[in-house]
C-alpha cells in the first residue's frame, strides 16, 4: 500500500514516527499494540510465537501519527530456516524506526530478554521499557526492586509499568511516545489503522482459531496460506490451506470426524464476517508439506518475507 499524505489532519507542529514494539515471545506485545491502536490488529493467543510477521498499526491524532511495528518474538536456540527467518524479521523491525518500546513481563527478566536488549543496544535507538502484566503481581511493592534492577541494565528513556489487560487508558504512555517522536507530517490517511491486507488478516484469524482450539496440540510448524480471496459486495469466498509438517499432524488439525477443522472454520468465519461486513464462505484444507520449516525457499513461498 502506498503511503498517502493525509489532508484532513491539521498540519504544523505535528509529530510523526515509527515505533517498534519488541520483546521475547509471549510478553504481551500484540495485546499492547491492539490496546494502543484501539482495535484488534495483531492476533493474540496464549501460545508463544503467535506473531510471525511484521505488522503495523497506525494511530492518528491531531498531534501527529504513530506507526507501530509489531515484531515477532526473538527466539534463541532454534537454528532451522523458520527460526532464522523470524530472527531476521525481528532485526529488520528496526529499519526506519525512531523509538523502541521494549516489553518485558513484570518480575521476569531472563536470557531471552537479555538477548533482545542486546539487539536494542546494537541499534542505538532510544528505548522506553514497558513492564507488562503487573496485574499478575500479588505484591505490588515487588515492582520496586525490579525497576531498580532494570535501570542498571540500560539507559532507558523511561520505565513504564502497566497491564495490557487491566489498564483502561494508555494516555500517559501515548504522551511519552509522542514526546520522543520527531516533528513531521502524517504519512498515512487518518482512516487507516493498519497496512496489512485483509487477505493476510484472514490467514491470521484462521491461525488464531487453530491456536485457541488445539492448544498445546497445535503443531509448531503450521502455517495458513490463502489460495483464493474473492470479494463480492455481499459475499467473500475464501479458500485457505493449512500446512502441517507431517501426516500425523494432519489428523490432529482435522480431528475425529472432521470436528476440529469444522470448529476452526466456523469460529474463523464468524470473525471474518465481522471484519469484512459480508457473508463469508470459507473452505479449509489441510495439506502436508514435509519439513517446510527447514527449507528457506519453502518458508518464503508460504509468505514469510525476507527483509529488503
Ligand atoms: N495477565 C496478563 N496477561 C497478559 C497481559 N498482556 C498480555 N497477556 C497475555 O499474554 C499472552 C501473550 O500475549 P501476546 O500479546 O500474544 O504476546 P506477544 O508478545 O505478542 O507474543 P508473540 O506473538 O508470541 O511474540 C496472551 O495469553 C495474553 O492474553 C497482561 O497485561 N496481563
Amino acid at each position: 500500500m502506498e503511503p498517502v499524505v493525509a489532508s484532513s489532519i491539521e498540519t504544523g507542529n505535528q509529530r510523526f514516527g515509527q515505533v517498534a514494539i519488541v520483546g521475547r515471545p509471549n510478553v504481551g506485545k500484540s495485546s499492547l499494540l491492539n490496546r494502543l491502536v484501539g482495535q484488534k490488529i495483531s492476533i493474540t493467543a496464549p501460545k508463544p510465537q503467535t506473531t510471525r510477521h511484521r505488522i503495523t498499526g497506525i494511530l492518528s491524532e491531531p498531534r501527529g501519527q504513530v506507526v507501530f511495528v509489531d515484531t515477532p518474538g526473538i527466539h534463541q536456540g532454534g537454528s532451522d530456516a523458520l527460526n532464522r527467518q523470524l530472527n531476521r524479521t525481528a532485526r529488520s523491525g528496526f529499519d526506519g524506526v525512531d523509538l523502541v518500546l521494549f516489553v518485558v513481563q513484570s518480575g521476569r527478566f531472563n536470557e531471552e530478554d537479555a538477548g533482545v536488549l542486546e539487539l536494542i543496544r546494537q541499534s542505538g535507538l532510544p528505548t522506553i521499557l514497558l513492564i507488562n502484566k503487573i496485574d499478575l503481581l500479588q505484591d505490588k511493592t515487588a515492582l520496586f526492586p525490579f525497576l531498580a534492577q532494570m535501570q542498571t541494565r540500560f539507559d532507558f528513556l523511561a520505565l513504564y509499568p502497566l497491564s495490557a489487560h487491566r489498564d483502561r487508558g494508555f494516555g500517559g504512555l501515548l504522551d511519552l511516545i509522542f514526546k520522543h517522536l520527531p516533528s513531521g507530517e502524517p504519512m498515512y490517511d487518518p482512516d487507516e489503522v493498519t497496512t496489512i491486507t485483509t487477505r493476510f488478516m484472514a490467514a491470521e484469524i484462521i491461525r488464531e482459531k487453530m491456536a485457541r482450539l488445539l492448544h498445546d496440540e497445535l503443531p509448531y510448524k503450521t502455517t495458513v496460506l490463502i489460495e483464493r480471496f474473492s470479494e463480492e459486495p455481499d459475499l467473500t469466498e475464501i479458500d485457505a490451506v493449512i500446512y502441517v509438517a507431517r501426516d500425523s499432524q494432519k489428523g490432529i488439525v482435522i480431528g475425529s470426524g472432521g470436528k476440529k477443522l469444522k470448529d476452526i472454520g466456523s469460529l474463523a468465519r464468524h470473525d471474518l464476517e465481522q471484519m469484512l461486513q459480508t457473508k463469508v464462505m470459507l473452505r479449509l484444507w489441510v495439506r502436508v508439506r514435509e519439513d517446510w520449516a527447514d527449507d528457506e525457499r519453502a518458508v518464503q513461498s508460504l509468505g514469510y518475507q525476507l527483509p529488503e
